[in-house]
């Protein structure tokens, strides 16, 4: 059998093991397209007009794209095609691997704590500082490390520019999110395609435990929570997804959203998509920012170091609604 016919996915109907409880999977509800998640241009990211966007994009949605934000076609599309050549390997390849160098892979046959197994492979490693992480990435492709170093090197250009340009929004000094970001994971997912997306789920409903992640997907089929109701986050070519974590939530004291999302399945195409979460380090103490804080804005988060917070979020999964029930108010 070649390595394509032995991967968990060749199968003509989702196995048992891969079918969500009615209450998480999509069923046969079609889901429209968001055609107002706004797409910035980041030509000119420090001018008061893309900040402004930035900030009530993040208001609203909690999500935003860019375009023209300095990271070449040529450097995606190479990012991508390494990692589509390493999730051809088989299973028992790349786990050998992963565990040699340390870094995470996660076939589909890690379960979640909803019962069912995600329909699709995962990796992930750290990619910060990036001359001392890059040690211990993949060596499969031999080209991996040269090209996705040369992806995250733009990623962090980019999650600077946009971090400053919330600063500016909130009226934060400028660096106060920037030198937060200290810690930085990759995690790249293949998503199969899949004999009947209504069963499944690529990746379930949660909120990003980031200060922003930064994402790129070459097919559609992440959603996004808007007003109660799943939207689809269309695929702009070239163009990157950026979302509010549950750090920004807390610091901007709610002002900005912190949006749940998930991912579907579709029966035709595989995806590929490369999120890079901007993390703080973990003794970070993350709190609503004494400027946005006043005798008629109190805070309405705790104070908590960012180890505290993915601590006591722990119970309820990484899946879940966490901050919900780390915080006493409200989160919306
Ligand atoms: O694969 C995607 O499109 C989304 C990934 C994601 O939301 C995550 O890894 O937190
Ligand atoms: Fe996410």
């Amino acid at each position: 059998m070649d390595a394509m016919k032995s991967k968990w996915y060749n199968v003509e109907s989702v196995p048992e093991s891969h079918i969500f409880g009615i209450e998480n999977r999509p069923g046969n509800e079609s889901i429209p397209l968001c055609d107002t998640i706004p797409i910035i241009d980041l030509a000119n990211s420090d001018t008061n007009q893309t900040v402004d966007k930035i900030v009530q994009a993040s208001q609203e949605y909690g999500f935003f794209q860019v375009i023209n934000h300095g990271v070449g076609e040529d450097v995606i599309g190479e990012a991508v095609k390494v990692l589509e050549e390493l999730f051809m390997q088989p299973f028992e390849e790349i786990s050998k691997e992963a565990n040699a160098n340390g870094w995470v892979y996660m076939g589909s046959t890690t379960s979640t704590p909803k019962g069912a197994h995600l329909w699709r492979d995962n990796l992930k490693h750290p990619c910060h500082p990036l001359e001392e992480s890059m040690q211990h990435w993949p060596q499969y492709p031999t080209r991996y490390r040269e090209v996705v170093a040369r992806y995250i090197e733009g990623i962090r250009g980019l999650s600077l520019r946009v971090l400053q340009a919330i600063c500016e929004g909130l009226g934060l000094e400028k660096g106060y999110l920037g030198g937060m970001s200290q810690v930085q994971f990759v995690t790249a997912s293949n998503y199969p395609p899949c004999p009947d997306p209504s069963l499944t789920l690529g990746l379930l409903g949660h909120l990003d435990h980031s200060l922003i992640t930064i994402l790129f997907q070459n097919v559609g089929g992440l959603q996004v929570m808007k007003d109660g109701k799943w939207m689809g986050v269309d695929v702009v070519p070239n163009a990157f997804v950026v979302n509010i974590g549950t750090q920004i939530q807390i610091i901007s004291n709610g002002k900005l959203t912190s949006a749940e999302h998930r991912v579907v399945t579709n029966p035709k195409e595989g995806r590929t998509s490369i999120a890079t979460f901007i993390n703080p380090m973990p003794d970070c103490i993350i709190e609503p920012a004494k400027l946005l804080v006043n005798e008629a804005n109190p805070p309405l988060y705790p104070s908590l170091s960012f180890k505290e917070f993915v601590n006591v979020s722990k119970p309820f999964g990484p899946f879940t609604h966490a901050l919900q029930n780390v915080v006493p108010s409200k989160i919306n």
